[in-house]
C-alpha cells in the first residue's frame, strides 16, 4: 500500500523535512531535480538532444531551472523560459538561487514569441510552471503561455502534476498541460488519479527526494493505493479444511428476465475462494442458474412465503449480496425492508438495492451490521440527488461524505473507483482498465466483496481489496480478449490469473 497526497500534505511534509529534519529547501529541489532528471534519461533512453523547460516563478519554477542546469550536464541543449517572471510574478528565493545559478553557467532564456512562434522544435518540453502551490484559476497571459506549450511537437513531461491540475481532486483549475508523463516527488499527488487529472498527467512516476514516512510526524495520511503486496492480504487456505470453512455467502439477485445478474455474482464468489454459495431468487431463474452455476444451492419460494424464507436464510448466511437484478417493484421493496431489518453479517449493497435505498435513505440508518454500497455515479446521483457530473469531478469527496453521513462504507465505482471507509481512510484504485465497463462487471465485483466478506475479512479491508482484484482481473482479462472483446464472463475468469499471481 501505498499514499497519496494533497497539495496541502505535500507542503506539511516539505516544512517538516525542512524544519524537524533540518534539510534545506534547496537541498530537497536539488535532489528532487537529480532524480527528475535520472527518470527523464530512463525514460527516453538517453535519446535526448534538446529541451526546452518552462519555468513559473514559485518553486517548480525552481525545479525547471535546477533540471535546465543538469540535464545541460547530460549534454542535452537546453532553453529555459522564464513564463512567469514575464508575466511579473513574485519569485521565490528558492527560484532566485536557480536563476543566479543558470546565469552563471549562461543557460539560454528563450522569449514567449519565440517559442509560440514555433521557430524551434524541442525533443521533450518540460513544464515547470506549477506544481503543489497552484492555489486558483490560471488566467490570462499564464493560460494562454500553457496553451503555447500543449501546441509545441515533441515529448511532453510535467514536473511534479501537470500545471493547471488542482493536487487535490484532480480538476483542471482554468486550463492544464497534457503531459504523456509525469515525474512526481516522494508520493503521487491525489489529483493525478482521479478524472480529469488522470488525463492531464499522463503516466505517473513517482521518484524519492528524500522525504520519508518519518515527515509525517504526528499527521496521518488517509489516501492509499493498494499494490501487489497487498494480495498477500487476501484468506489463507489451510490444508484441513472443508467447504464450510471458507465462509456461506448469501447472494439475493436476479427477478423474472434477469438472471445474469445472480449468475455472474455467484460465479465470481466461487472463483474468489467461496465455498458455499446460496442464491435466493425467483422460480424463474431455476433452470438457467442451475445449468450456469450449478455449485451454488438455489432457494426460491411462491410469494407467500418468499419473506420467511428471506429471514431463514439471512441467519445461515456469514454475509450476504444484496441487490444485482433484483428490479424495483413491490417484491424487491419488501425484501430491501426485510434484509435491511434482519441482516446481522457484513452485507452488500448493489445495483437496484441502491435505487431503491435511494427513495427511503433512512432505511440505511435502521440496519444494524457493516454494509458497503458499491454505486456508479448514476447510482451515487440518484442516492445523494446531486448531478452525475458532480459526483465525476467531486469523487473522493462525494464517497467519503456519504460514508460518514450513512457509518457505511462506499465503493463509488469510475474509471478509478474510489472506496471511502467509516474510519476516514479513502483507497483509489488503479487496477483495471476501460474494457470493464461492460454488463455485468458490477455483479462481479459484488460478488468479489461478498466472497471476501463470508470468508472472514473485515468490511474496511474486504471492500478496497475486493475492488483492486476485481480491476486485476480485468487486466487479465484484457491480455486475453483485448478491451473491446471482454465480456463479464472474461473478468471472472481472469479472477483465476489473480490467484496464480
Ligand atoms: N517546498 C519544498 O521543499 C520543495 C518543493 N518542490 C517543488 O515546489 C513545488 C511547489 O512550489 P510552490 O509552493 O512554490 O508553488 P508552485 O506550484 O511553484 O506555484 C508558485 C506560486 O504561484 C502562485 N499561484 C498559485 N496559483 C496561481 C495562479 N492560478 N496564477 C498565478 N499564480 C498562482 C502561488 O503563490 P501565491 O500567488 O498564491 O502567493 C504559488 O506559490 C512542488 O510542486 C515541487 O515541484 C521541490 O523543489 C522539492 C522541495
Ligand atoms: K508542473
Amino acid at each position: 500500500m501505498r499514499y497519496l497526497v494533497s497539495g496541502k500534505e505535500m507542503k506539511l511534509l516539505d516544512q517538516n523535512t525542512s524544519q524537524v529534519f533540518h534539510v534545506p529547501e534547496l537541498v530537497l529541489m536539488e535532489q528532487a531535480s537529480m532524480a527528475f532528471v535520472q527518470k527523464l534519461l530512463l525514460l527516453k533512453q538517453n535519446k535526448l538532444s534538446t529541451a526546452l523547460i518552462a519555468c513559473g516563478s514559485g518553486n517548480n519554477g525552481g525545479d525547471g531551472l535546477a533540471i535546465a542546469r543538469l540535464l545541460r550536464e547530460q549534454g542535452i541543449f537546453v532553453f529555459v523560459w522564464l513564463a512567469g517572471e514575464e508575466e511579473g510574478h513574485r519569485t521565490s528565493s528558492s527560484y532566485d538561487v536557480q536563476k543566479q545559478i543558470c546565469s552563471a553557467y549562461s543557460i539560454p532564456v528563450v522569449q514567449k514569441e519565440k517559442v509560440s512562434a514555433g521557430e524551434a522544435s524541442y525533443d521533450v518540453v518540460i513544464d515547470a510552471l506549477f506544481g503543489t502551490g497552484l492555489s486558483r484559476e490560471i488566467s490570462g497571459e499564464l493560460a494562454n503561455d500553457i496553451d503555447v506549450l500543449n501546441q509545441l511537437s515533441g515529448w511532453k513531461v510535467a514536473v511534479d502534476i501537470a500545471s493547471g491540475i488542482c493536487s487535490d481532486d484532480g480538476a483542471v483549475l482554468g486550463t492544464a498541460f497534457r503531459a504523456d508523463d509525469t515525474i512526481t516527488f516522494s508520493f503521487g499527488k491525489k489529483g493525478q488519479y482521479l478524472w480529469p487529472g488522470n488525463e492531464y498527467c499522463g503516466k505517473v512516476h513517482v521518484v524519492s527526494m528524500g522525504i520519508t514516512q518519518e515527515s509525517w510526524l504526528d499527521h496521518k495520511p488517509h489516501t492509499a493505493v493498494l499494490e501487489p503486496e497487498d494480495l498477500k492480504k487476501l484468506p489463507s487456505r489451510m490444508a484441513h479444511t472443508n467447504k464450510g470453512s471458507y465462509g456461506k455467502l448469501l447472494i439475493i439477485a436476479g427477478s423474472v428476465n434477469m438472471s445474469g445478474a445472480a449468475c455472474f455474482c455467484a460465479k465470481a464468489a466461487y472463483r474468489m475462494g467461496s465455498g458455499l454459495v446460496r442464491v435466493f431468487t425467483c422460480e424463474q431463474n431455476r433452470l438457467i442458474l442451475q445449468t450456469k452455476v450449478p455449485e451454488a444451492v438455489l432457494v426460491t419460494g411462491q410469494e407467500n412465503e418468499e419473506e420467511t424464507l428471506l429471514a431463514e436464510q439471512l441467519q445461515w448466511a456469514d454475509a450476504v449480496v444484496f441487490g444485482p437484478g433484483i428490479g424495483t417493484g413491490q417484491r424487491a421493496r419488501r425484501m430491501t425492508s426485510t434484509v435491511l431489518a434482519q441482516c446481522r453479517v457484513p452485507l452488500v449493497l448493489d445495483a437496484d438495492a441502491l435505487n431503491i435505498i435511494a427513495d427511503q435513505p433512512e432505511l440505511l440508518e435502521q440496519a444494524k451490521t457493516d454494509i458497503i454500497l458499491t454505486p456508479h455515479p448514476g447510482e451515487m446521483s440518484r442516492l445523494t440527488k446531486k448531478p452525475v457530473s458532480e459526483i465525476l469531478t467531486t469523487l473522493e469527496q462525494s464517497a467519503e461524505t456519504f460514508a460518514k453521513r450513512f457509518h457505511v462504507i462506499c465503493v463509488l465505482k469510475d474509471f478509478h473507483t474510489v472506496t471511502a471507509v467509516s474510519d476516514g481512510m479513502t483507497y483509489v484504485n488503479l487496477s483495471g482498465n476501460n474494457g470493464m465497463a461492460t454488463a455485468g462487471s458490477g455483479d462481479v465485483l459484488a460478488g468479489v466483496i461478498g466472497s471476501l466478506l463470508a470468508q472472514g475479512m473485515k468490511a474496511e479491508e474486504a471492500a478496497p481489496l475486493g475492488v483492486y482484484v476485481h480491476g486485476l482481473a480485468g487486466d487479465a482479462a484484457k491480455e486475453k480478449c483485448g478491451v473491446r472483446g471482454m465480456m463479464a464472463s472474461d473478468i471472472i475468469e481472469g479472477l483465476k490469473e489473480v490467484e496464480k499471481s
